[in-house]
C-alpha cells in the first residue's frame, strides 16, 4: 500500500483563495495588510524565499515591501530600523529573514520586534503564550504543519508523535502544538542514542534536521503519518526532503513530498499571520 501524499502546494493555493476574500473585506474597512521583510546580506537561497513571500503576498492583495541591507550592516542599525518599524503604524507585520551574519545576535533582534508585528512567531512573548495556549502568531511551519494535519482529519488527541531535531523556529514549537492537542510528545535529536528504538514507536513523525535521508522505511511504523520539514538543495540545484521517501511512501498511511510540502504552507501561515496582525487581533 502507498502513502497518501499530503500536498501542501494545493492546500497552500486553497488558504490563499480565502485569504483573497478576507483581504478584499479588510480593505473594504480601510485596511490594507502589510507585510515588511527585513533582508541582510545576499545570501541566495534567503534571497530566493524572500522572493516566494513577495509573489504570495501580493496573490492575495498583502502589501509587502522588502528593505534590503548590505551584509556589512551593524546589529545597532539594524535594530533602529526595527524600532522604526514598530513605529510606524502603517507596518502590520515584521519578519527578519534568518539567518543573520555572524557579527549580529539574532535574538537580540528578534526580541526587539514588536509582538504584535512579529507574524514569525519567534518572540518570547509569543512563544510564552503559545506554550501556554493562549491565541498569539504561531510560527509558520510548525502552524503549517498542524494544518496539513487537520486538513486530512488526522486524529493527534493520544497519539504518539516523535520530533527529530529541536530548532526554537521548528523541532521545540511543533512539539509544543501537538502536545496542546493531546499527544504524547517525545524529542529526539543528534544526541539521541538509537533513535530507530523512538521513530518506530511514532504515530506521527515530523523529521525536521536538515539532512538528506536520515529516516528511511526501517525507522518507521507501518501505517504512521510522515512529515518531512528538511529542504535541502543537492548538487543538481534539485530540491529534496530529510526523508528517503521512495521508501517510506510504502509503508506510511501519509506522507508530505519535497517540495511542494511543508515549504509552501510555511508561506501561507505567514500570509494568515499578517491578516491576523492588520486585524490586531494580538
Ligand atoms: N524569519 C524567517 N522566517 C521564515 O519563515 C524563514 C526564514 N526566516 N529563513 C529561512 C526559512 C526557510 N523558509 C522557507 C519558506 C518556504 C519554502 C518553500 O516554499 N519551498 C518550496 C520550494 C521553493 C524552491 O523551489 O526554492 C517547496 O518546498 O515546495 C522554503 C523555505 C522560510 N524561512
Amino acid at each position: 500500500m502507498s502513502a497518501e501524499l499530503i500536498n501542501g502546494r494545493d492546500l497552500a493555493q486553497e488558504l490563499r483563495n480565502q485569504m483573497k476574500d478576507e483581504v478584499i473585506a479588510l480593505k473594504k474597512d480601510g485596511v490594507t495588510p502589510h507585510l515588511t521583510v527585513v533582508l541582510v546580506g545576499d545570501n541566495p537561497a534567503s534571497r530566493s524565499y524572500v522572493k516566494g513571500k513577495e509573489k504570495a503576498s501580493a496573490e492575495v492583495g498583502i502589501q509587502s515591501k522588502v528593505i534590503e541591507l548590505p551584509g556589512t550592516v551593524s546589529e545597532e542599525e539594524l535594530l533602529q530600523l526595527i524600532n522604526e518599524l514598530n513605529d510606524n503604524n502603517s507596518v502590520h507585520g515584521i519578519l527578519v529573514q534568518l539567518p543573520l551574519p555572524k557579527h549580529i545576535q539574532e535574538q537580540k533582534v528578534i526580541e526587539t520586534i514588536s509582538p504584535s508585528k512579529d507574524v514569525d512567531g519567534f518572540h518570547p512573548v509569543n512563544i510564552g503564550r503559545m506554550m501556554t495556549g493562549q491565541d498569539t502568531f504561531l510560527p509558520c511551519t510548525p502552524f503549517g504543519i498542524m494544518t496539513m494535519l487537520h486538513s486530512k482529519d488526522i486524529s493527534i488527541e493520544g497519539k504518539h508523535a516523535v520530533i527529530i531535531g529541536r530548532s526554537n523556529i521548528v523541532g521545540k514549537p511543533i512539539g509544543q502544538l501537538l502536545l496542546n492537542e493531546n499527544a504524547t510528545v517525545t524529542y529526539c535529536h543528534s544526541k539521541t542514542k538509537n533513535l530507530k528504538e523512538f521513530t518506530t514507536k511514532a504515530d506521527i513523525l515530523i523529521v525536521a534536521v536538515g539532512r538528506p535521508n536520515v529516516i528511511n522505511e526501517e525507522h518507521v511504523k507501518e501505517g504512521s503519518v510522515v512529515i518531512d520539514v528538511g529542504i535541502n538543495r543537492l548538487q543538481d540545484g534539485s530540491l529534496t526532503g530529510d526523508v528517503d521517501f521512495d521508501s517510506v511512501v510504502e509503508k506510511a498511511s501519509h506522507i508530505t513530498p519535497v517540495p511542494r510540502g511543508v515549504g509552501p504552507m510555511t508561506i501561507a501561515m505567514l500570509l494568515h499571520n499578517t491578516i491576523k496582525a492588520a486585524k490586531g487581533l494580538t
